[in-house]
């Protein structure tokens, strides 16, 4: 189930300009926009804005000309989409670590986000789809948003057109009534039929309608039917490439802030949906975690990759359908690699991407439907890389203290190696044992595993600047962990957010780190 969100402004967000600061290593990727629908206005200049970008003079190359800016929660900046402000607190931030060489990646700042969960409100006669307004419950059509990819925009309309032909009543939250409460639209590029350089822009869109009932037996189904047919006959082509991907109905009929029910149902179109991330196809479910924003995960993996040893044991933590370790079992060739997810609906997923992966990876592969904070400790052990990448609140405390920990653990292994079997070995707490069984798993068998190493590496994925920060202090604070490298990338273009990739080492700053000398001690040596 997931929390009533739909305010894109909820993260904060950066969006940058790598030219406007000597600090942050500059790396503009500003490809075209995408060709806008046909109902939009005339694209923006795209042209990037070397060294003129300032909070005083904003560019107006890099602004994002959406008529719906004032009235829509889900951006808040309109200049400047290529370096949101908060790259610079996380410049400053990082730099009081010793890191200087922070890089942010602008990525694509127009049409990025190809996964949408919108409001359905107003009457069959007048449909609203969009977001709230910002603070209220008022919902703000958003036809021509610049932030969604083009094609969710065009099957919003098509959308709005079965709601008026079909006579759909939009939900009405007030008395409880309607049938269309939300919809999700996630977009697929992965096409294979199509060159690659044409397969953005021709992204066909997966719709999960949201429908007011209890299941598909309930009275006034035949209209879901109705517009499910509808959307899948008319959902027509772009070129050759039809629209639609494929409609699905989500049952909910709760009068709290959830969206999806617990019930989904696929109607029409291919069940399956793939996207090629990280250098593997992945498959993803309408009713499990999947990025809003597919390049820029696809940039941020790609670079993540490059901190992970060819062979290692990797553990990811906050997995959900485990994009991030399959990836790194394709590329990086690992010993084993463990995914620990809460969303038993992201399971299937997992399944399906393991399937497709290379047949050359071996290892072992496994997913656990677990909570990680709960006895994280015992994922540390037998992981060279710790991956976690939570929801925005960050860690949680217990993943905090694990990873503090681990020194006195790594004491304690070695002092006990001598006199008898080691913790992990020792282990009888049925809950825990429980939850380190895998629910799936491919190759050797992680129980005959004897690999008792600690994590050297941990490398923290976040899209909560703000609880980042406090994880990061409170993990930099003991000298368990030192920063080694921070990536900076901008999922959320026109949001106050950053997506940050920071990869932390075992063992303390060191002072040529941190700039602060020890007088009298030989300068460190450089940490690899
Ligand atoms: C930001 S998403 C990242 C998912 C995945 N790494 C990806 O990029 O596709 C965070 C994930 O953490 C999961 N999650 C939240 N709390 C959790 C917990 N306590 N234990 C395990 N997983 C959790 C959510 O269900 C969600 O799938």
């Amino acid at each position: 189930m997931h929390p009533c969100s739909l305010s894109y402004r909820v993260p904060h967000a950066l969006i940058s300009c790598h030219v406007s600061s000597p600090h942050v290593a500059l790396r503009t990727t500003l490809p075209p926009p995408p060709p806008p629908p046909s109902s939009a206005p005339p694209p923006v200049s795209i042209a990037p804005t070397v060294g003129s970008s300032s909070p005083s003079t904003p560019s107006l190359s890099c602004a994002l000309d959406c008529p719906h800016f004032h009235s829509c929660s889900g951006c808040v900046h309109e200049f400047d989409l290529h370096r949101p402000p908060v790259v610079r607190d996380a410049e400053e931030f990082f730099r009081g670590f010793g890191v200087s060489d922070f890089t942010f990646d602008s990525c694509r700042l127009w049409g990025w986000r190809c996964r949408a969960k919108l409001a359905v409100r107003g009457t069959s006669g007048n449909p609203l789809v969009g977001l709230y307004e910002e603070g209220t419950h008022n919902v703000v059509d958003i036809p021509e948003c610049k932030a969604h990819h083009p094609n969710i925009n065009a099957a919003v309309e098509l959308l709005k057109k079965g709601i008026r032909q079909l006579d759909i009543e939009p939900h009405d939250e007030d008395q409880g009534t309607g049938e269309l409460r939300y919809v999700q639209m996630a977009v697929t590029t992965h096409n294979t039929s199509l060159p690659l350089s044409e397969r953005y822009q021709h992204g066909r869109v997966q719709v999960a309608l949201v429908w007011n009932s209890r299941n598909e037996s309930s009275p006034g189904s035949e209209k879901l039917f109705a517009l499910a047919h509808f959307l899948w006959r008319n959902g027509g082509s772009k070129g050759n490439v039809p629209l639609i991907h494929s409609v699905w109905a989500n049952f909910q009929t709760s009068t709290n802030n959830i969206i999806f029910g617990h019930r989904w149902r696929h109607l029409l179109g291919e069940r399956d949906f793939w996207e090629h991330v990280g250098g593997i196809d992945v498959s993803l479910v309408p009713s499990g975690f999947g990025q809003a924003n597919t390049r820029a995960f696809d940039t941020l993996l790609r670079k993540l990759q490059k901190y992970v040893p060819h062979g290692a044991s990797v553990t990811d933590l906050y997995a959900g359908a485990g994009v991030i370790g399959l990836s790194l079992a394709a590329t990086r060739k690992c010993r084993s690699i463990r995914c620990v997810e809460i969303n038993m609906e992201s399971k299937f997923s997992f399944e399906k991407t393991l399937e497709r992966l290379p047949k050359s990876v071996d290892g072992s592969i496994s997913w656990h439907h677990a909570d990680a904070t709960t006895e994280p400790s015992s994922w540390m052990v037998g992981s060279d890389v710790i991956v976690v990448d939570p929801p925005r609140k960050g860690l949680g405390a217990s993943v905090v203290t694990a990873l503090e920990s681990i020194s006195s653990k790594e004491k304690h292994a070695r002092s006990s190696h001598a006199s008898g079997p080691s913790n992990a070995k020792e282990e009888r707490r049925p809950w825990v044992l429980r939850a380190r069984e895998p629910a799936v798993h491919f190759g050797s068998n992680p129980s005959q595993e004897d690999n008792q190493s600690l994590p050297q590496t941990l490398i923290y994925i976040s899209c909560g600047w703000e609880s980042f920060k406090e994880d990061c202090k409170s993990l930099v604070a003991r000298s368990d962990w030192r920063l080694h490298k921070v990536h900076g990338f901008n999922f959320f273009p026109g949001t106050d957010s950053i997506e940050v990739l920071a990869v932390f080492k075992r063992g303390r700053q060191s002072s040529s780190q941190t700039g602060k000398k020890k007088p009298g001690k030989k300068k460190s040596k450089k940490q690899p």
